[in-house]
């Protein structure tokens, strides 16, 4: 893994995004699915899985049977000739990933959704769909995690709103069924927006989040992709300690390390229960970088264009993490 190449990875975010929104334009990647799908069983490891949970999640609210697992489970749905089984794989070659998939191949419908068209996850897959995030040359996941998001939210309007072919408008920002092509436009603005903004605000965030106990990250369950994503960068990249939790959870979990730790965490805002966090947050004069929203409480808040669209912040919001871990990791730690 290469730090320099990481950030020139991050930079080409905004290029990368324009052309899957071509590609979306073009048609809709998810036309071979058959009809008669039953259940969707999302499958994947890390970033991977992180994105896939977020999606399972929006097709359960629109009424379909669907979850998102980790691929090296030893239970799971049985196969199924009615059930869609969604590998995704950003390599293609993640071992758990393919042991998985060796379990539904001709026995369920497998749709492979990987950055590797010719890779394992694709042998015998009966649909492959290319991520088209380009080559990562870091070695690190990260335009591919935000691809992965917006193909599983295609996916999910080709699933569940009729006629929806890739392009028809209408759905309601945080469900399923937008026009994703104008949504990946307007999350290369919104990235675009921080990258060109970040001599205003990275290092301010940097030195906040500088803690000697590590990095919290704090989103609702909708957004929790974005929590465990950006928790993967500081660990991946600068090798540093750095953990997830869902923002209801957060009274029930991380609030024991606000005691004794020098608790610094990035805030997702949009939980019902933000109030509840950074209640306990003030009492024990812990620190907060709030992202995508003013936060009363919050050391700081990093705002960017379109971030009061929930989907372009669950698609964009990673990239303030990933320029800190980018900083940090580029220092030498
Ligand atoms: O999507 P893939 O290629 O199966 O990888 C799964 C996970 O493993 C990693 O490649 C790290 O080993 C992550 O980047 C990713 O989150």
């Amino acid at each position: 893994m290469i730090p320099e190449l990481y950030l020139a990875d991050l930079e080409a975010k905004p290029a990368a995004l324009a052309d899957l929104a071509d590609a979306l334009e073009g048609g809709d990647p998810f036309a071979g699915i058959p009809s008669g799908i039953r259940r969707v069983l999302l499958l994947g490891m890390g970033s991977s899985r992180y994105a896939a949970r977020v999606a399972a999640l929006r097709l359960r609210a629109a009424g379909t049977d669907a979850v998102a697992e980790y691929a090296s489970a030893a239970l799971s749905y049985p196969p199924d000739p009615e059930t869609l089984v969604v590998a995704v794989s950003a390599t293609g070659g993640s071992r758990e990933t393919l042991d998985a998939v060796a379990r539904h191949r001709g026995r369920s419908f497998v749709l492979a959704i990987t950055n590797n068209p010719g890779s394992a996850v694709t042998e015998g897959a009966d649909l492959v769909v290319p991520m088209l995030a380009g080559e990562e040359r870091g070695g690190v996941s990260c335009r591919t995690f935000q691809h992965t998001l917006a193909l599983l939210l295609a996916l999910g309007g080709h699933l569940t709103v009729p006629g929806w072919g890739g392009r028809v408008s209408g759905g309601e920002p945080g469900g399923l069924g937008r026009d994703v092509p104008e949504l990946l436009r307007r999350t290369a603005e919104a990235t675009a927006d921080l990258l060109d903004r970040r001599d205003e605000w990275l290092e301010p965030a940097a030195a906040l989040l500088d803690g000697p106990h590590g990095v919290y990250t704090i989103a609702p369950v909708e957004h929790l992709s974005s929590a465990e994503q950006s928790a993967l960068m500081f660990r991946e990249g600068p090798r540093r300690a750095a953990d997830a939790c869902e923002t209801g959870d957060w009274a029930h979990v991380d609030v024991y390390l606000t005691k004794t730790l020098d608790y610094r965490a990035i805030l997702f805002p949009g939980s019902r229960y933000d109030e509840q966090a950074m209640d306990w947050i003030g009492q024990r004069g812990s620190t907060v970088l709030a992202v995508g929203g003013d936060l009363p409480g919050a050391r700081a808040c990093v705002r960017y264009r379109h971030d009061d669209d929930p989907d372009v912040a669950l698609l964009t919001e990673t990239l303030v993490a990933e320029l800190v871990a980018a900083r940090w990791w580029l220092a030498g730690n």
